[in-house]
């Protein structure tokens, strides 16, 4: 299954087959309802590589573990980040890492590891308690309780208290940059892309600008006092060569950092609470765990959570929360026996892969032991489980989510009880990152508080 080492002269080979469908949208409205499907049948009828009409482009689709290993590992570096995303994403998170390349990306990432060392997180996990606590004092236990928009307002509410902590700012402009930033993940997936009167483009370019306006306002304070919040880390940071960021760096990669934090954590969570609602064996399992510890869980005793780290991973790997990802070729190279001219968008698909038979054993059952010591389905290839990416922009918050998940899912453990039917499929809209377009009704009750 491995793909081989060198890349082949590109000229000698064909070029991938494909298929527009309907002109300029392609596809786009089938990938929205079920992408899942629609890779499937690509895979059948082409193979690892070939292409698609969707949103206006012709995507180069390269399926399947060897495939996203050749985008990850970029042998020739042939891929580009930033091209490629930021036609999906638009300007709202213009210079924010993932969207960087090259050298410039290199010499930011070195600088910005330095916001995310272990010590770090570890005093991130200990800050987030009282605002998780908070938060979960808002929810009303009923039957069909919405999980899934408590959920969201949890994690902007953690993000914008660990990322901005320590600003003076007034509730009424926290809501207000909360909604900006809500405006400007809305904006990137739109589909009237010029900034007309009352559309989502115009609101995510106010939206842009008042975030951007607020950082510059509140830099001089993170600036001259170095506390914890990820704000004032970037602002300190350093690499190990001396390297610091600018004030615009500063204010790009904060506003990138909200985006690649919230939905994607906000997902997993969604997900993990469906799936543990469906099977209480598990969530039984995860509860016993969770209370075995202090109410408080350090980020060491999260080594303590190990059914609830498989649950964490099975589901990310049924929801994948980035569920495909987004390059430009700048130069002609070859993938799998194929010819990617210069100038090709390509996507590699990690929910694809999640869900493969040829990876998983009976891939849509719910099964988190696939990832225990003696199974570990996920050995089988390098990218069989990928839901952070890979090569030098595999996320770089990976531990930063995983601390976040952990410590908001001990707290509802702790707290309350949930059922969800058994029969129960999820309806999930892919229109951005994807979330469930009902809600997701749960049936939550609470626990006596241990
Ligand atoms: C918990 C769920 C998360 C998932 C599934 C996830 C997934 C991903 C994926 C797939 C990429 C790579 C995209 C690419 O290769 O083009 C990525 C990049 C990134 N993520 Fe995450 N992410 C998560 C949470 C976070 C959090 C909490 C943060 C920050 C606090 C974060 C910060 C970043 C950054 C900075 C990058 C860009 C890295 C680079 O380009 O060098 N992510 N993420």
């Amino acid at each position: 299954m491995s793909p081989s080492r060198t890349v082949q002269d590109p000229a000698t080979l064909p070029l991938p087959p494909g298929r527009q469908g309907l002109p300029w949208i392609g596809h786009t409205l089938r990938y929205v309802r079920d992408p899942l499907g629609l890779f499937d049948e690509v895979y059948a009828e082409h193979g690892p590589v070939s292409w698609l009409g969707a949103a206006g482009r012709r995507w180069t689709c390269l399926l399947g573990p060897d495939a996203s290993e050749a985008v990850f590992r970029n042998a020739d570096h042939a891929f580009a980040s930033g091209p490629g995303w930021s036609y999906l994403v638009g300007p709202f998170f213009d210079r924010g890492l993932m969207l960087l390349d090259g050298e410039e990306h290199h010499r930011h990432r070195r600088i910005m590891q330095q916001a995310f060392t272990a010590d770090r997180i570890a005093r991130s996990t200990d800050a987030m308690h009282g605002p998780v606590d908070a938060s979960l004092d808002t929810w009303r236990p009923t039957g069909g309780f919405a999980a899934y928009p408590a959920l969201k307002e949890l994690t902007l509410d953690l993000a914008t208290r660990l990322f901005m902590g320590g600003t003076d700012a007034s509730p009424e402009r926290m809501a207000a940059l909360n909604r900006a930033f809500v405006d400007c993940v809305q904006a990137a997936t739109s589909v009237v892309r010029v900034p007309l009167p009352g559309t989502r483009w115009r609101r995510g370019l106010r939206g842009r600008i008042l975030l951007e306006d607020f950082l510059r306002e509140h830099l001089p304070r993170a600036r001259a006092v170095e506390t914890d919040d990820l704000f004032s880390a970037l602002c300190h940071a350093r690499s190990e060569e001396g390297e610091v960021f600018t004030d615009a760096d500063v204010v790009n990669h904060m506003i990138f950092l909200l985006m690649a934090a919230h939905d994607t954590s906000t997902i997993t969570l969604s997900a993990m609470m469906q799936h543990l609602g469906q099977h209480p064996d598990w969530q039984d399992r995860c509860r016993a765990e969770v209370l075995a510890l202090g109410s408080r869980p350090t980020r060491a005793d999260h080594a303590a959570l190990p059914s609830l780290d498989l649950v964490m991973r099975e589901s990310m790997r049924l929801v994948t929360p980035v569920p495909v990802v987004a390059r430009q070729a700048v130069k002609d190279t070859a993938v799998l026996g194929h010819r990617i001219p210069a100038g090709s968008f390509v996507m590699t698909a990690p929910l694809f892969t999640h869900h493969s038979p040829e990876v998983w054993r009976d891939p849509e059952r719910f099964d988190p032991e696939r990832f225990a010591e003696g199974r570990r389905e996920d050995k089988v290839h390098r990218y069989a489980w990928h839901p952070f990416g890979g090569g030098v922009h595999k996320c770089l918050g990976m531990h930063f989510g995983g601390a976040e998940v952990l410590t908001v899912m001990s707290h509802l453990l702790r707290r309350f009880e949930w059922r969800v039917d058994p029969g129960y499929v999820c309806p999930i809209d892919y229109t951005s990152l994807p979330f469930p377009s009902d809600g997701l009704p749960v049936d939550l009750r609470p626990r006596p508080v241990a």
